[in-house]
């Protein structure tokens, strides 16, 4: 690695207070990687307001269109007033732009989805007809698939202000990403996780992609530092997945891979994916294992299809 003296890279992020709580801790990351490696670099974070965030409070799954969080930021990055992009990988569209890439995949913490519910009580404890709060039609399909009786109430805003709405708007409990909690420091109002096998995560959550110009070979050295090969693997399959149902967000779909055995030269993947319908009537999961990410998102596509994930799609009209 060359000496490089002085670059300030300037940090896009959204403005809420997890987006600039994750781009604080990824810059923390990479400063210590560069000075590791014998790099000085210093950061600069520039917030940029995304058309997601300015309708955050209109019904998002109405507006529907995909990468509502990133295209602002996207341009900023083409446009060179940025040099990389922090995002959620879930957040993240299954295309990325002519000239950028996702340079780094860093570790993925916990996937899960996890609740929290205003009396302390776990999901399958809460009362019947109990009152929950999600807008993630994924979350509502698998939660009234467990527990039909549940009454699934849309919730929006950002996670604090979800958090807020379970005292003030009534809900028995709401349910949210244990990743989000957990970078925010907040783990403590998790009531509990919900394994995966109950609420299969959506694609890509718990990880972060890092997005830069594809000619920025400099950047794309510092970040190819950060990036984790197990976690890249299992998203890239989970994210396969998804660009082979050509699922928007108006169809409840999950995804979960981890790496399930093979060798370090050839690990091997385990990826289940999910589709289910809005009222969680039918909830559809296909687990496959092989070593090529691309290839196995494909085949738990076909797998879904077979069951009957076609119909599903076409109902819904995704
Ligand atoms: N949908 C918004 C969103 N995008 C990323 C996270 C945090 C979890 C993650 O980083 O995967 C959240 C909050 C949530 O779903 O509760």
């Amino acid at each position: 690695m060359t000496l490089r003296k002085g670059r300030t890279i300037v940090v896009g992020t959204r403005q809420s207070a997890l987006a600039l709580t994750q781009t604080g801790q990824v810059i923390d990351g990479l400063r210590e990687l560069s000075a590791r490696h014998g790099m000085d670099y210093s950061f600069e974070i520039r917030k940029i307001v995304t058309k997601g965030d300015r309708i955050l409070d209109v019904t998002l799954s109405k507006v529907g269109g995909k990468g509502l969080f990133v295209k602002e930021i996207e341009q900023a990055l083409l446009d060179k007033e940025i040099d990389l992009a922090v995002h959620s990988m879930k957040d993240m569209p299954y295309e990325l732009p002519e000239g950028l890439m996702n340079g780094a995949v860093p570790k993925r913490i916990d996937p899960r989805d996890c609740i929290i519910t205003r009396g302390g009580e776990g999901l399958a404890e809460l009362p019947h007809g109990a009152r929950v709060g999600t807008s993630s039609l994924r979350r509502a399909s698998q939660l009234q698939h467990y527990r039909p009786d549940l009454r699934l109430e849309p919730v929006r805003g950002n996670i604090d202000s979800r958090i807020r709405k379970l005292e003030t708007e009534g809900f028995d409990a709401i349910v949210l990403a244990a990743a989000g909690l957990t970078r925010m420091g907040w783990q403590e109002r998790m009531t509990a996780p919900l394994e995966v096998d109950v609420c299969l995560p959506a694609v890509g959550q718990g990880a972060l992609g890092i997005e830069c110009r594809q000619e920025d070979t400099e950047i794309r050295e510092l970040l190819s530092l950060y990036n984790d090969p197990e976690t890249e693997l299992a998203v890239r399959a989970e994210r396969s997945f998804l660009g082979a149902l050509n699922g928007g967000c108006q169809i409840p779909i999950g995804a979960y891979a981890t790496i399930s055995g093979g060798s370090e030269e050839e690990p091997e993947l385990q990826l289940t994916g999910m589709v289910g319908n809005p009222d969680g009537s039918t909830v559809l999961k296909e687990m496959r294992r092989g070593t090529d990410p691309e290839a196995l998102g494909k085949e738990v596509a076909d797998a879904l299809r077979a069951i009957g994930a076609d119909r599903i799609l076409s109902e819904i009209g995704g």
